[in-house]
């Protein structure tokens, strides 16, 4: 389930997702999706592409009043850049040749798709690699995110993020939150989520929000870009989902070749993280507890970030996520060009100079397709009441285990 592909070119006409296999019976609201794509857009840093675009989906078959079908659902963003693209990025074969050569990229960005790209493919316009390898692509997985999310919403599961770092600023991570502030019902959960997304940069204070914009806006007064840290929380989770039984399984390899795939995201933590290996194990495994009242299992710690032997413990699962610097920089870095191949300047494009908020709205989406996919693995049907039905009966037998 929740099998899905995406196409488009970023100054293409549109993008596109087809989900292949949902659930039937399931509620979509359209606004909670062009909700998402909104949050997406948001963000200290982003360029000028973002005063263009107003995403808002829209959704061509699978459903019937809102409702899933069970059959595959198709969707697309419309580009609203394609107005002045259209003579270059032409779908026809009367593209305008002067204007495509003018806008011909020669000239391979260090950090881009561009030149392995043009290699690969043998590209000798590296716009025929960059159109496909920009995260304008992210707009229309958000989307399939956020109908997974719907999914999600339907058991209780919910997802957030905040931005943890900008460059060398750092903001506290979740734990440290929710122990400071004393956070512990979902309602101040989403209290503090909320306090986040009025954040520029999404960060869980006005002194961390105020340091990032500044450290941002240094960077591109200097012609440069910056990089930094998202961290994901997912709350509401049952334990047993993913397995131990088999590498492909494993909930952590699943999450990891997923998120890491977002561009310019460049590795995974899950709750301690690295600096789990720098201490003991007696300070570092999360101790096992009974509560009586509620007849299950608990930890007092998270260590292990929800995660142990690649199956959800029943614990918030938090992930952190470090995304480089913007590769395209207004100050170039030396390249090579394709045809003389003398020493040049990177090609120039218009430019994000930060899009850490943003990228943390693409993990929150991702990570929902990831987890709605383990949902419908463990408790599969065909319908949103058969799946429902599967999910109280483990809830019953996990209770008198
Ligand atoms: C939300 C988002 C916005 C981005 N905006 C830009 C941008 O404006 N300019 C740019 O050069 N790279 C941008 N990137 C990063 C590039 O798409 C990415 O670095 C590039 O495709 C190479 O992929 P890799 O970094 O995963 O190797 C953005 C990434 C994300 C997630
Ligand atoms: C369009 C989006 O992000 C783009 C991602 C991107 C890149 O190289 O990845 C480059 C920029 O696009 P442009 O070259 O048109 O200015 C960003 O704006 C988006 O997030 O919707």
């Amino acid at each position: 389930m929740f099998e899905y592909f995406t196409a488009g070119e970023s100054h293409g006409p549109e993008i596109t997702a087809i989900i292949k296999d949902l659930p039937a019976g399931l509620k979509i609201n359209i606004n909670n999706i062009n909700k998402q794509l909104k949050r997406r857009q948001q963000g200290h840093g982003r360029g000028g592409r973002m005063d263009i675009e107003k995403d808002k989906i829209n959704i061509t078959s699978g459903l019937r009043e809102g409702i899933t079908l069970g059959s595959p659902l198709a969707m697309n963003i419309k580009n609203k850049d394609w107005t002045n693209w259209e003579e270059i990025m032409t779908v026809s074969n009367k593209g305008n040749q002067e204007k495509i050569k003018a806008r011909r990229v020669a000239e391979p960005r260090p950090g881009h798709a561009d030149l392995p790209g043009g290699i690969k493919f043998n590209h000798s316009d590296l716009r025929n690699v960059l159109e496909r390898a920009s995260a304008r692509e992210t707009a229309i997985r958000t989307a399939v995110g956020s109908i997974a999310r719907e999914f999600l919403g339907e058991f209780e599961v919910e997802i957030f993020s905040h931005v943890t770092g900008i460059g060398t600023v750092k903001s506290p991570t979740w734990q440290k939150v929710k122990a400071e502030n004393n956070i512990n019902s979902i309602t101040e959960i989403k209290e503090y989520f909320a306090q986040v997304d009025e954040s520029p940069v999404r960060a869980g204070s006005d002194q961390a929000t105020a340091e990032m914009i500044n450290l941002i806006d240094r960077w591109k007064e200097a012609g440069d870009s910056v990089g930094g840290i998202c961290e994901i929380i997912v709350t509401g989770l049952p334990p047993g989902l993913g397995s131990h039984t088999h590498n492909d399984l494993k909930l952590e390899g699943q999450l990891a070749a997923e998120l890491v795939a977002i561009q310019a995201i460049k590795g995974i933590e899950f709750g301690g993280g690295f600096k789990l290996a720098e201490r003991p194990g007696s300070q570092v495994h999360d101790e096992i507890f009974y509560d009586d009242k509620n007849n299950k299992f608990y930890r007092k710690t998270n260590n292990s970030g929800g995660l142990e032997g690649g199956i959800s413990t029943g614990e918030e699962l938090i992930i952190r996520l470090p995304m480089k610097p913007i590769p395209t920089l207004s100050k170039p870095l030396k390249t090579v060009n394709l045809d003389n191949k003398t020493q040049v300047e990177a090609a120039k494009e218009r430019s994000d100079n930060c899009a850490v908020p943003s990228a943390s709205i693409v993990a929150e989406a991702v990570t929902a397709i990831v987890m709605a996919r383990a949902f419908s693995k463990k408790f599969g049907g065909d319908s949103i009441k058969e799946i429902k039905n599967n999910y109280n009966s483990y809830l019953k037998q996990i209770k008198n285990y």
